[in-house]
């Protein structure tokens, strides 16, 4: 697999670089993003993955969240993928809807045409990139976590949940706390996935807490002046079922926040050092 560095810029004595390279499982051209600290320069760094929302590019995160400051604070390297396959041949919402298609991979490998010959985000995220990464830069695999927003959020829930040997702890910011349950999810799931509801549950973080090999720990954040609390991320499904599971997470409501990159860049510091704890 070759890769294409389409950009490198110093940053917090670290390198931000973006990189382009042919992706097998989403049969297209990707880009990412990587952020390297200083001392990926002499050893092998810990890594952290970040899982975009709705709308997003790997860009998103890279210009919006202030991340690189504490990455490099902990010495860890995080990834950002795109949030969908991209290209002339990808498929796409009919109406180019902002919750479906590109941008909205969902993190699940579709099973229904048309969205099957490309929308295998799951299995881009869990296999293909993190090989890729291991192979290419100076990042100790095995020391790796996972992170997210929004749609993304419900990606590093239900990738963590369901691949708990392969992440130390996982965290959200507004998650879709079950994607089976609310508008966004039922359209995505019910497009990539069919209408049995049954084959929906893996890809519902709800449903999978109490299944987790291994409880990782977990930290969501959530502003209370979201505009799709109510609608679409309902982090009280999420906070019943870890209750019920007895599942230590920390959920925490945060007041006057919303939706937003500016929301995110407040509590970056308590994510990044949260990951750092356990990848050490
Ligand atoms: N465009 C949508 C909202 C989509 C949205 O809020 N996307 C979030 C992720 S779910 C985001 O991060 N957008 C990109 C950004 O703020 O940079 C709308 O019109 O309601």
């Amino acid at each position: 697999m070759s890769l294409e560095k389409v950009s490198e810029n110093k940053c917090f004595a670290g390198r931000q670089l973006r990189y382009s390279h042919q992706s097998a499982v989403l049969n297209c051209s990707m880009n990412f993003s990587i952020y390297l600290p200083a001392e990926a320069g002499s050893h092998k760094v810990p890594v952290l993955y970040w899982l975009s929302g709705l709308t997003c590019t790997d860009e998103n995160f890279v210009t919006k969240a202030g991340a690189q400051q504490f990455a490099a604070q902990h010495g860890v390297a995080i990834v950002a993928p795109d949030t969908s396959p991209r290209g002339e041949g990808v498929p796409d919402d009919a109406d180019a809807a902002y919750d479906f298609g590109l941008g909205a991979g969902f993190y699940v490998d579709a099973t229904q045409a048309p969205w099957s010959q490309h929308y295998h985000m799951y299995s881009y995220i869990c296999q293909e990139l993190p090989e890729l990464i291991n192979a290419n830069f100076p990042v100790d695999g095995q020391r790796s976590s996972i992170f997210g927003h929004s749609m993304g959020g419900h990606g590093a829930l239900t990738i963590a949940l369901k691949n708990t040997d392969k992440y130390q702890s996982v965290s959200a910011f507004a998650p879709i706390a079950s994607a089976m349950q609310c508008p966004w999810g039922e359209k995505a799931l019910s497009n990539y996935i069919g209408t049995n509801k049954e084959d929906w549950r893996q890809y519902d973080a709800t449903e999978l807490v109490a299944k987790a090999e291994r409880q990782i720990p977990m930290l969501v954040d959530q502003g209370t002046a979201d505009n799709f609390l109510v609608e679409q991320l309902k982090p009280v499904l999420l906070q019943q079922a870890c209750d019920a599971a007895g599942y230590p997470a920390t959920i925490r409501m945060q007041e006057g926040y919303d939706h937003s990159y500016f929301f995110m860049s407040s509590f970056m510091a308590d994510h990044i050092a949260f990951h750092a704890k356990y990848l050490k």
